[in-house]
This record gives structure tokens, C-alpha cells and sequence, in this order.
């Protein structure tokens, strides 16, 4: 049976982030998911995890400046002191959230010819994390993101993710799959998933194209759970989508597993 996580950082929108995680439980969700924990501390987020008995179960390392428009720095150049620094802020809430797995955003690429060197500070900077977040049982993300939601985004395709995986060999690096991304880049969702099934860490949904709900648009979201099934897909699928109204007036797709 498939589990599936509230994103708060989409979700529940229309109140305030710290009451979402009440909002969450009252739908029937047993676990939550979002972009960033650092605007609160960590005894704020885990107060309202135990509160309505939630389990975190994802949330992204420091990402540079996002207000300002960046998209993560694991493939920046010149930023690796501080991913280095997020990493070590990333693994004080994970601890305090009992959080076990971290998405690290690469970043926009800002110049075409700079690619390869961004691909160098990226396996150098995910080997780090990784051996890092090894040292306390976490698991490192990474997400291929469509082109059209993040333009210049680093990577967008599931094979560039697996091929990052295969060559740094480091057993606690995922990716995390976004069925919304990855049906916007390549389609074939089923054949994808079974093709990477052993490297894939987190899954994420949302109907294509407009990020509503998952029984919205062009995805058979049912057929893909009962796959998953089929394949003994036991992780936390993620919530990822903008509600096209209240939350709860659209949350009939999640009724049966409630
Ligand atoms: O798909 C997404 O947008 C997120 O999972 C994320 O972490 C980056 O925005
Ligand atoms: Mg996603």
C-alpha cells in the first residue's frame, strides 16, 4: 500500500506554515514533507511534529539564496564552503526532526561553457555530503528537474541522475523521482521507474501539466501506485502539488488510502 507524505510547502497554503502540520494529520496524513525547515527552529518543528503525531520524513539542504532566484549550490563553483556549511545545518534538523533523508538542490546553470567544471564541484560536493550524512545513517537526494518549472536547472533527466549515482558509488545517494518532472522530460513513467527502481530514494507526485492534484491531467496516478506495489516500491511518496482550491476539497484521490 502506498505511502504518501503532505508537502506543507504546497499544501495547506491558505494558513500559516506552523498551523499546516495540524491541517495535515486532520486529512489523515501520517508524515510530512518540505522545501526548507531553516525560517523556524528545530524545537519549533519538532514540537509540532510530535504534537500531531507526524513523521518527517524529507526536507532540502540549504539552498543559497532562493528568495533572490537561486535554486540550490551543490554545483555552483566557488560556493563549496558553504554547502559545506548547509550540510552540517541540514544534519542539526535532521537530527532534531528524526529526519532521514536530505534533498541537495544543484543549482542553475548560468553559463552553457561552465558545465563540466559544474559537474566537477557537483560529484565533488555530493561525495562529501554523502560520506557526511553517512556518518549519521541519513540519505542524500537528488532530483532532476524539468526544464520548464526551473529553467537552467542542472539536471533534468532520471538517467542523468542514476549516472551521477553509478559513478561516485556512494550507497546513501538517491534520487528522488518527481513523477511531475520526470513525465514533463520523458514520459514512459512505468519503464523509467523499473529501469532505476534500485536507486531511486523518494518519490514525489503532482498532476501534469499544472502541478494540481494527482487526478488532474494527463498521469494514471492509480496505475502507477498499483506498479509501485507490484515492485515492492516501500518508500514515502511525496505530495508535491498545488491544490486547486482548499486542500481538503481536493483530496478525494487520497481517500482510499487514507
Ligand atoms: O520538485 C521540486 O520542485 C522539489 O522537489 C524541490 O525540492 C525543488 O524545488
Ligand atoms: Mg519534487
Amino acid at each position: 500500500m502506498p505511502r504518501f507524505a503532505a508537502n506543507l510547502s504546497m499544501m495547506f497554503n491558505d494558513v500559516p506554515f506552523l498551523e499546516r502540520f495540524g491541517r495535515a494529520a486532520a486529512a489523515g496524513f501520517k508524515a510530512v514533507e518540505y522545501l526548507f525547515p531553516y525560517d523556524f527552529t528545530p524545537a519549533e518543528l519538532a514540537e509540532r511534529l510530535a504534537e500531531h503525531d507526524l513523521r518527517q520524513v524529507l526536507f532540502n539542504l540549504p539552498p543559497g539564496d532562493f528568495a533572490a532566484g537561486e535554486r540550490g549550490i551543490a554545483a555552483l563553483p566557488g560556493r563549496e564552503a558553504e554547502f559545506r556549511e548547509g550540510v552540517d545545518r541540514g544534519i542539526e534538523y535532521a537530527h532534531a526532526l528524526s529526519c532521514p533523508r536530505l534533498h541537495a538542490m544543484a543549482g542553475l546553470v548560468s553559463v552553457e561553457g561552465l558545465r563540466p567544471r559544474m559537474r566537477e564541484v557537483y560529484l565533488e560536493n555530493l561525495r562529501y555530503a554523502a560520506r557526511r550524512l553517512a556518518e549519521h545513517q541519513l540519505t542524500l537526494l537528488i532530483e532532476p528537474i524539468n526544464t520548464r518549472s526551473i529553467p537552467g536547472y542542472f539536471i533534468n533527466l532520471q538517467s542523468e541522475g542514476h549516472a551521477i549515482l553509478a559513478e561516485l558509488g556512494e550507497p546513501n545517494l538517491k534520487v528522488q523521482m518527481d513523477f511531475f518532472h520526470a513525465q514533463i522530460m520523458e514520459g514512459d513513467l512505468t519503464a523509467c521507474f523499473k529501469r532505476f527502481q534500485a536507486g531511486v530514494g523518494h518519490i514525489q507526485i503532482a498532476g501534469v501539466p499544472d502541478r494540481y492534484e494527482p487526478d488532474t491531467g494527463e498521469v494514471n496516478y492509480p496505475q502507477l501506485f498499483a506498479m509501485l506495489d507490484d515492485l515492492g516500491y516501500d518508500g514515502w511518496i511525496g505530495c508535491e502539488y498545488n491544490p486547486r482550491g482548499l486542500t481538503e476539497d481536493g483530496l478525494g484521490w487520497f481517500a482510499p488510502w487514507r
